[in-house]
């Protein structure tokens, strides 16, 4: 048996990521309540694998779990996209004009924008993960709470949709990278996410990015977050196609070094697709 560490309880969107990706034989989901404690059990070889969410179409980076990639030292060997369906669960008999407060996960309601700016007098309430606030609100027992999260969810705690995908974006889709401490590099992978303190000298990200389009690697991503401690200094997370095992990627690299403080790779791994 595999276990594989997730935020969050049954019929959460990281337990779909996790079967989507594993399928469900021999593969017991492990759901934890923060990140820190999933990346201490991984350095602790507590559990095989984790699915941790890292980007969204609709709200970008989850900085949260990206961020840990810069103290612990765990590979991302693998990458699953979900495509995230938001409904408005309710208690049964429950009507629009019933609700007070919606609760979910930051993430989720940080997703449904769009529903909170036209019914302005419902309250969003964050909450530990979105299948924890259809429980929390079957418990309260109180018309006035709903939460958002998916049909799965609404599923399993037998609680209606009153409110079928009220996410803005029809496409909505979340990103999870599968963790490992194994530092291996899969046989079929294709992708690498790096991340990279530069010099600070003029041009020196201009040169560092240079060293990739000059051996014609795709970089497909590039986020750049602050250095914690260090005012107005950051960090580079770029994606590129391609792994060291090539030996254009690596020369590409190591002439991507010169012009960083630091350059490390947080995993090579097959790129999904949906
Ligand atoms: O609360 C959940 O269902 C989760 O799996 C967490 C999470 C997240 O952290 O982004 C996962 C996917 C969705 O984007 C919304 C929430």
């Amino acid at each position: 048996m595999k276990t594989v560490g997730m935020q969050g309880a049954h019929g959460t969107f990281s337990e779909m990521a996790v079967y989507q990706y594993f399928g469900k034989d021999g593969i017991a989901a492990k759901g934890y309540r923060n990140f820190v404690e999933i990346m201490q059990d991984l350095e602790n070889h507590a559990i095989d694998d984790a699915v941790l969410p890292v980007e969204n179409t609709t709200t970008g980076i989850i900085a949260r779990t990206y961020d840990l990639f810069k103290y612990y030292h765990v590979h991302a060997v693998g990458e699953v996209l979900v495509p995230i369906v938001q409904d408005l669960i309710t208690l049964p008999g429950a009507s629009l004009s019933d609700i007070k407060e919606v609760y979910s996960h930051p993430e989720a309601l940080s997703q449904c924008q769009g529903f909170f700016e036209a019914h302005p007098d419902i309250r969003s309430v964050p909450y530990q993960d979105t299948a924890k606030s259809v429980e929390y609100i079957k418990a309260c027992k109180d018309i006035s709470k709903a939460a958002i999260g998916s049909s799965a969810a609404s599923a399993y705690y037998h609680l209606p949709a009153l409110c079928h995908a009220i996410q803005d974006s029809k496409t909505n889709t979340t990103r999870f990278l599968v963790v490992t401490w194994k530092d291996d590099i899969p046989a079929d992978a294709n992708k690498t996410s790096l991340m990279l303190v530069i010099n600070h000298e003029p041009g020196s990200l201009y040169r560092a990015l240079a060293s990739l389009a000059d051996k014609q690697i795709n970089m497909v991503k590039l986020e750049s977050r602050p250095i914690p401690g260090k005012m107005f200094e950051y960090l580079f997370y770029v994606d590129i196609m391609g792994t060291p095992a090539d030996p254009v990627v690596k020369e590409a690299l190591a002439q991507m070094k010169k012009y960083c403080v630091e350059l490390r790779s947080f995993g090579s791994y097959r790129a999904a697709s949906l």
